[in-house]
């Protein structure tokens, strides 16, 4: 198996709004893939088709080579799939937990299942610490043993660290990475750039259509961006502040953001950009520094250009 999931023209409607537009997606397997995208742009429904929780209103494709429509179940007992809201018992241990959770899917040597899945996430120490009693970071990873302990071979996970401190996230990704270099596929949605600086690849979705997918450096270097870092002489905000709105009206600037002292000016069109950056380059209070575009830049690009064909009178958004 090559590919964990191969899905095309996946589409979901609730009432008249669409909230998936056929989507076309593939997962290699064995890679962490990272989907993002704003708010509602449809990536909880998508995860919830792909494990067969939902049925696609069109499109069609496989889960681990197994029919997303026809063989829902089968999926569903070869995956792990954590959602954004998981509970625990709060006065059972983080095993008594798990130990529940292996009876409850009727798994095997249940005991030994336990201590390797314990183990595996670092959770041994704190066995039998009460669920309620554990700070958020160790509830996700309570929540990603849960996931695993039938040895899935692939893991959606929805935004699983949302609201975890950096340290809690930072360890929750390297169990992903040890997850997947034993073999496990990922897809896991997140709002943080940092975490999909770390997928193998990412897919970015916005009102329900897939608008970027590749590596990191592929999707930044196909939104075909120019960016410049402006920085002033002194210590003079004003200077920047000035500019700041100047250049949010400019024709051929498509993103003007403040990073601390500095401002990212940056723009689809190279030539309309250097036309509109223009007058404010020779001025001796500003440094100018052509850059890279981050992921951030694109992403907030991408969403600026959504939007702008959804307010098109041509537009079919939701
Ligand atoms: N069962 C449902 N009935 C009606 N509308 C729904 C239902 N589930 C989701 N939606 C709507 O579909 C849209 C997409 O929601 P979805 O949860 O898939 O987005 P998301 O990308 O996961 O968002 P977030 O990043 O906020 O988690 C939203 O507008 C949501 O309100």
């Amino acid at each position: 198996m090559n590919t964990a999931i191969a899905v095309s023209g996946l589409t979901k409607r609730f009432g008249s709004k669409t909230v998936v537009d056929r989507l076309t997606m593939t997962v290699p397997a064995g890679q962490i893939v990272g989907f993002l995208g704003p708010n509602g742009s449809g990536k909880t429904t998508t995860l919830r088709m792909l494990c067969g929780l939902l049925t696609p209103d069109a499109g069609n494709g496989t889960c681990l080579d197994l029919d997303i429509r026809c063989q829902a179940a089968e999926i569903k007992r070869q995956i792990g799939y954590m959602t954004q809201k998981f509970s625990f018992y709060e006065d059972l241990s983080i095993a008594e937990n798990l130990d529940f959770v292996a009876r409850v899917h009727g798994l095997p040597d249940r005991r030994n299942l336990v201590m390797v899945t314990l183990d595996r996430l670092g959770l041994s120490e704190r066995r039998t610490q009460l669920a309620g009693e554990l700070s958020g970071g160790w509830k996700q990873r309570l929540a990603l043993a849960a996931c695993i302990l039938h040895r899935p071979r692939l893991l959606l996970l929805d935004e699983p660290t949302a609201g975890v401190d950096p340290k809690a996230r930072r360890a929750f990704w390297e169990n992903i990475h040890d997850l997947a270099a034993d073999g496990m596929t990922v897809l896991v949605s997140t709002h943080y750039m940092d975490e999909a600086e770390r997928c193998h690849a990412i897919a970015y979705i916005a009102y329900g259509q897939l608008l970027a997918q590749g590596t990191v450096q592929d999707v930044i270097a196909s939104a075909g961006l120019t960016t410049f870092t402006v920085r002033t002489t002194g210590d003079n905000h004003h200077t920047l502040n000035t500019l700041t709105t100047a250049l949010r009206k400019a024709p051929g600037v498509d993103l003007v953001a403040a990073f601390g002292a500095a401002l990212h000016v940056g723009g689809a069109d190279r030539s309309a950009l250097l036309a509109a950056i223009a007058p404010w380059r020779t001025d001796p209070a500003l440094i100018w520094q052509d850059d890279q575009p981050t992921l951030e830049d694109v992403f907030i690009h991408l969403m600026a250009r959504s939007q702008d064909q959804y307010a098109a009178p041509t537009g079919n958004r939701p």
